[in-house]
């Protein structure tokens, strides 16, 4: 197990706010950390790094003790805090190096590890800039950059896209897709499409509580409610459908796109009848429910 967390709890004060969560994270997954503000998530990522002692409970980095060995375990874990803090006097290859220096890389060990995360991470033309004069964007490059200086297993990755314009937001997607190949990571955001994107599971947390760990494609099945995309060549009246049992309803979305719901799948009765009735259908397809409905079912104040 690369990432393993045991009744984790923190109180500040009177305050709990993380609740007794566990999880398990297996090697090379990439798994989406969500709850509305003020959950726990960046507490909880704290935790896992070692940055915060926890009031009790255990976590595990690649077998790793963090309260136990807590220098041994930094090796293994490359960790991007919130709001990305970076010395903005510093130039960017200056900065990597500073932080490669830390990680005990001197030499040409480290002349080598700092360019090839300029090249990974994207910092070609901004490696001799100081970073308080780069964008957003660039910003983030350079934190990831800090956080896989040491070639980390574990990337621990809070909101690592909070704040960037939808372009930057790709680009930063698409780097930590490829920064992630051979590597487990755990990264909070509140952006749902986030998830669907990058993420193969989602654990939600709530007021400190843990209230979903799932696949991500599991989290966002429908189990009562089937909506059936069906696409026409040329419009054709379906309304025979809506006297059929299992159908609840029938809306017409375009001349020739209906969407229908039913209590189960029918595309293949679907399919048989428009065969029958020469119907022409170029595409009947089940929509997937969205994280956006998924999380507010999950985190709403009831
Ligand atoms: N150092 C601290 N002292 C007191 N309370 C704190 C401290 N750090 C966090 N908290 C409180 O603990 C709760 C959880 O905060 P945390 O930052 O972990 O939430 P979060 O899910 O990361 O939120 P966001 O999405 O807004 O970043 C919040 O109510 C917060 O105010």
């Amino acid at each position: 197990m690369s990432i393993l967390v045991r009744d984790l709890t923190k109180n500040f004060g009177s305050q709990t706010a993380v609740n007794n969560v566990s999880f398990e994270i297996k090697k090379g997954n990439i798994v989406g950390f969500l709850g509305p503000n003020g959950a726990g998530k960046s507490t909880t990522m704290k935790m896992i790094t070692g940055t915060l002692p926890a009031d009790s409970g255990q976590v595990e980095v690649d077998g790793i003790d963090v309260a136990l060995q807590p220098l041994e375990v930094k090796k293994h874990i490359g960790y991007l805090p919130e709001h990305n803090p970076l010395y903005l006097d510093m130039y960017v290859h200056e900065f990597l190096r500073f932080c490669g220096g830390i990680y005990g890389l001197s030499g040409k060990k480290l002349k080598n590890r700092v360019s090839e995360l300029v090249d990974l991470c994207g910092l070609k033309k901004e490696q001799n800039k100081q970073i308080g004069t780069l964008s957003k964007g660039y910003r983030q490059r350079v934190g990831l950059a800090q956080a896989l200086v040491h070639d980390p297993s574990v990337l621990i990755l809070d909101e690592p896209t909070t704040g960037l314009d939808p372009n930057q937001i790709i680009e930063i997607r698409n780097l930590i897709l490829s920064i992630s190949q051979d590597k487990t990571v755990l990264l909070s955001t509140h952006i749902m499409q986030e998830v669907q994107a990058l993420c193969n599971r989602a654990i939600i947390i709530k007021e400190g509580k843990l209230v979903a760990d799932q696949a991500v494609s599991e989290l966002t099945e429908e189990k009562e409610k089937f909506t059936i995309k069906i696409e026409l060549e040329k419009h054709a009246d379906l309304s025979f459908w809506t006297t059929h049992q299992e159908v609840n309803s029938l809306k017409l979305v375009t001349e020739t796109e209906y969407l229908l719901e039913a209590t189960r799948d029918i595309r293949k009765d679907i399919f048989k009848w428009a065969t029958q009735n020469d119907v022409d259908l170029v595409g009947i397809s089940l929509e997937k429910g969205n994280m956006e409905e998924v999380f507010h079912k999950l985190t709403q104040n009831n």
